[in-house]
């Protein structure tokens, strides 16, 4: 990796990236990797925080003192090698998760790969089922696996403590994105710039957009890949899911102190 002077580097989904952009000042260098993993990640495509050969990926670029680096790679908190090569590059590094309910979590997972309109996509149900009659879950999918947020966060917790960690509500980023921003300015230790007049609902997408973009005068809303329509998903289906998530879910709870109210 780069040698870097800065202390206040933060690894994040990209959820959070276009409205933390409108603190300019602050945030100096982010990217997107569509990395999936490394087994699935051609060489040369590695994200920053997983490169320790030179020439393997892009590295983390230089950062003053007084800036912050943000990168950004969804399958981070997911890798298992992930949190060991973060703290190696830098144990203060702090680390933003956006989560969502599970059982929503892997039917949007489904339709990002409906989206790809493959003809031989498999149905939901046999895909999330090891055996349909028994309503055996098949944990082998990873689309269930990434749901198994306490399982995941164990992980990282061998390397990094609670405090440098922030869960953000994938839920609550939509009806109150100005609160959830607001705990991730408090955590950042920045100031509380972004606030409610930063965003307008828009109706039709079901998403805020912000009024103003970075750099621009026009309106960012989510790009067309983001708020698709789910399939409909046999209620049963849904059940059986909530049923096989529950314990994770309570688990994760205690272990982050938060309540997401995934299962009310
Ligand atoms: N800002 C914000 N607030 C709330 N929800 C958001 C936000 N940004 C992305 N999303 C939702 O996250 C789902 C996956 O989005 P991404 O494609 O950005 O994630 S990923 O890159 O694949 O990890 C996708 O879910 P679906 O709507 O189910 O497709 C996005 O709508």
């Amino acid at each position: 990796m780069t040698s870097r002077s800065c202390d206040c580097d933060v690894i994040t989904g990209p959820a959070l990236i276009p409205t933390l952009e409108t603190e300019a000042a602050a945030c100096t260098a982010h990217r997107r990797q569509d990395f999936k993993g490394p087994s699935e990640g051609p060489s040369g495509n590695l994200p920053p925080a997983l490169v320790d050969t030179p020439g393997q990926g892009e590295l983390m670029p230089r950062t003053l003192d007084d800036q912050i680096t943000m990168e950004k790679t969804p399958s981070y908190f997911v890798t298992k090698e992930a949190p060991i090569r973060i703290s190696a590059m830098s144990m203060d590094a702090k680390l933003i998760v956006v989560v969502r309910d599970p059982v929503t979590r892997v039917i949007s997972d489904y339709t990002q790969t409906l989206s790809k309109k493959r003809p031989d996509t498999p149905t939901f149900e046999s895909l999330t089922f090891k055996n349909r009659t028994t309503g055996l879950i098949d944990i082998s999918w990873s689309a269930i696996q990434i749901g198994i947020y306490a399982k995941h966060l164990e992980n990282w917790l061998q390397y990094f403590p609670m405090s440098q960690i922030l869960f953000v509500s994938g839920e609550r980023l939509i009806t109150d994105p100005a609160g959830e921003l607001g705990r991730v300015q408090d955590f950042l230790g920045l100031k509380r710039i972004i606030t409610d007049k930063h965003f307008y609902f828009n109706k039709t997408k079901g998403f805020p957009c912000l009024k103003k973009a970075e750099g621009s005068s026009k309106p960012h809303c989510l790009g067309k890949t983001k708020g698709r329509t789910h399939p409909n998903i046999h209620p049963e289906v849904v059940q059986r899911l909530r049923r096989f998530y529950r314990p994770f879910n309570m688990k994760f709870y205690q272990m982050t102190g938060q309540h997401f109210g995934w299962d009310s």
